[in-house]
């Protein structure tokens, strides 16, 4: 059974320090791969602490959470969780 979190608590990992974004209900620790990031730092980091899905997609294709999303999984946000 995976981790859920909700909104309030993904909103805290917004920094350098611990950065999780959402995407389509699942969250991404996201913290380690900042400064790997193709598509930098700065624009994943304003997008974390929060559901990021919309931003998401209309950046990447399917095949960038088959190959890169699985080790950064960490949980889910809890289904209706809005701040
Ligand atoms: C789980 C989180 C994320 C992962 C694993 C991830 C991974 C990647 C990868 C692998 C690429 C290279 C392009 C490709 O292979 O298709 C990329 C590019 C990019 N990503 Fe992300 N990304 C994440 C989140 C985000 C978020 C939240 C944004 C916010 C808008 C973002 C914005 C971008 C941009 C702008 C590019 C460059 C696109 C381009 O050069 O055309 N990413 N990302």
């Amino acid at each position: 059974m995976p981790d859920t979190f909700d909104a309030a608590e993904l909103k805290k990992h917004n920094t350098v320090e611990s950065a999780w974004v959402a995407v389509d209900g699942i969250i991404y620790d996201v913290t380690s791969f900042l400064d790997d990031h193709p598509g930098g730092k700065k624009i994943l980091l304003r997008n974390c602490g929060k559901d990021a899905s919309e931003a998401f997609w209309s950046y990447h294709s399917e095949k960038v959470l088959t190959q890169h999303g699985k080790p950064l999984e960490i949980g889910q946000l809890q289904p209706g969780s809005k701040l």
